[in-house]
């Protein structure tokens, strides 16, 4: 991961190939977000490194014949980055260069502000479609960010997005022809807050978003266990190993 700063930090997601969010990634980003609130940036801005990948969601090896503790921890870690990042009282936004499915559109839709590059990319929580259920706060933030109905039908079918149908539906902001493009309006929309209190506009965003970050603070445990009993069940290791099987034989085409 990298940050340059010139008071907005700009986030740049650097695990390739395909910035697949592992334990090691999800706690540099947690460490990242820490540093971001500490540094009092005028706000955040992430993206990443990969030229056609914003972020495949969560790597699918961290669910894989896992290791007992190791996932608990795995996905307490995307908890807290969920809560680090939703619940951020800086100013955050995203530079979507590239496709961003499942965890991919979690970290979007946690964001204020999205702007994604213009091509043949593709955004959404497809869980769905794999046959695994979005957990409860996935599904609040894109509820978050589109239509209600809009998202229960999305949800049920595991829509992934075009760039065209994300900006109709306003899962996206804006589009961009290129990455510096996409920053630079990120980076415009962080500076519309240049003249307003940050203490005012972080404790209203907050509360804007409180309902939502508390029903995870308050079902945590509920949470982790929810997703431990279905991880080692032997029906969902199967399709793992199927679903990898599948993504190996692509990539090898
Ligand atoms: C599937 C999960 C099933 C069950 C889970 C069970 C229980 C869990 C319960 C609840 C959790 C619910 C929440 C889930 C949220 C998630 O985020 S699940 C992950 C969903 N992600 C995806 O489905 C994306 C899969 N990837 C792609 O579609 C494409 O890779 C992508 C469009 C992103 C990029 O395409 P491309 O540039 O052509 O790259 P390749 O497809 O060739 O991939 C390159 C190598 O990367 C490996 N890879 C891709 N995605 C992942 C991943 N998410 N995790 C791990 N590894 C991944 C791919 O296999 C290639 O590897 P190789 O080069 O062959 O070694």
């Amino acid at each position: 991961m990298a940050v340059d700063n010139d008071g907005i930090a700009v986030v740049t997601l650097q695990r390739p190939p395909v910035n697949s969010l592992n334990l090691d990634l999800l706690q540099a980003m947690n460490n990242t977000f820490d540093d971001v609130a500490k540094n009092k940036s005028k706000g955040m801005i992430l993206t990443s490194a990969s030229p056609t990948v914003f972020s495949a969601g969560l790597d699918i090896m961290e669910m894989y014949k896992p290791d007992p503790k190791r996932v608990e921890t795995f996905w307490v870690t995307l908890q807290d980055m969920w809560l680090k990042l939703f619940g951020a009282s800086f100013p955050t936004a995203a530079a979507i260069n590239g496709h961003a499915p499942a965890g991919g559109c979690l970290i979007a839709t946690s964001c204020e502000y999205r702007v994604m590059l213009s091509g043949k990319f593709t955004i959404g929580l497809n869980e769905t479609a794999l046959g695994i259920v979005a957990p409860t706060w996935f599904q609040d933030s894109l509820r978050h960010t589109i239509p209600t109905r809009q998202a229960e039908i999305a949800l049920t079918t595991g829509k992934m997005f075009t760039v065209d149908e994300a900006l109709k539906v306003g899962l996206i902001d804006e589009t961009a022809a290129d990455k510096a493009e996409a920053i630079e309006k990120c980076k415009k929309f962080i500076k519309r807050f240049d003249k307003i209190p940050s203490l005012a506009r972080g404790m209203t965003k907050q509360i804007f978003r409180q309902e939502v970050l508390k029903k995870l603070l308050t079902n945590r445990q509920a949470d982790t266990k929810q997703f431990l009993d279905l991880v080692n069940q032997p029906k969902v290791q199967q399709s793992l190993e199927l679903y990898l099987a599948m993504l190996k034989q692509k990539s090898q085409k």
